[in-house]
């Protein structure tokens, strides 16, 4: 892990979530302000319908709000059912997730697609989460280095900075079903994003955060945040309880401890 990129632990809680989880949200705000919120950034995503709530019980914590996607025109229109990245900055939430392989798959959505939603992140003054990572097919056939170069570079604006943009890797294979890559090929992969990023945006590209994603749990969480170039993680099904999460968030006192 680099020393001088700020990690940061973020839950997708997906299509979960209903207000009598709300207890899960003031928790993980609890927990996540102690010492350890000088070092390292908490993120929970929750379903939009519980976007304003969220925000509203965690003021005066230190955990982040963000919403799970956006529609890729940043403010109003004609386009039922999706929200802008406007409404999502009108309920003071400060991230969006772009580009997540669920929609990609559901929805269709293309690398230009995640493209224009980061921009209309961008627009608003939100950070995009911009999420990449093979499928198994992909993963299988020994494709997993060129799907990645291609989806960040086709997925990522120009303008991308530090400030406005995470990268979260997300191999498919990996989401939701208890497997994860081994420690050295998670390396590999996040190695070759960020020799990616510095090609394409210079020093601006050695300070943007890359997360690891898929099956993230509190017995895997010392290793994979411990690999080089992994900023941090994108956690599932591990997120919605507390516990999980916080005891995923606290692996970092030991890691930060032996840097
Ligand atoms: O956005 C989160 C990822 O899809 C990971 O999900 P998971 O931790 O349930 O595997």
């Amino acid at each position: 892990m680099a020393a001088d990129i700020r990690p940061m632990v973020a839950g997708n809680w997906k299509m979960n979530g209903t207000r009598s989880e709300l207890d899960q949200i003031r928790a993980i705000a609890h927990g996540v302000s102690g010492p350890l919120s000088k070092k390292i950034d908490a993120l929970i995503c929750p379903p939009s319908t519980l976007l304003y709530v969220a925000t509203t019980l965690t003021v005066d914590t230190k955990l982040l709000v963000g919403a799970q996607d956006c529609h890729q025109k940043a403010r109003t229109g004609a386009h039922t059912g999706d929200i802008s990245a406007e409404m999502i900055r009108d309920c003071f939430a400060t991230h969006v997730i772009v580009g997540h392989s669920e929609r990609r798959k559901e929805h269709g959505e293309d690398n230009y697609t995640v493209s224009m939603k980061a921009r209309a992140a961008y627009d608003q003054g939100l950070t995009a989460i911009v999420c990449i990572g093979e499928t198994r097919a992909q993963h299988k056939a020994g494709r997993t280095m060129d799907v990645i170069h291609r989806q960040l570079n086709e997925s990522m604006p120009a303008d991308a900075t530090a400030e406005n943009t995470i990268v979260a890797y997300e191999p498919v294979w990996a989401i939701g079903t208890g497997q994860t890559p081994g420690a050295d090929d998670v390396a590999r992969v996040h190695a070759r994003m960020r020799a990616d990023l510095v090609e394409r945006f210079g020093a601006r590209g050695e300070a943007i955060r890359l997360l690891y994603g898929g099956s993230v749990k509190p017995q895997n969480a010392p290793e994979l945040l411990s690999v080089p170039h992994v900023n941090g993680a994108l956690i599932g099904g591990a997120s919605l309880k507390a516990a999980d999460f916080l005891a995923i968030y606290h692996a970092y006192e030991e890691i930060l401890t032996g840097l």
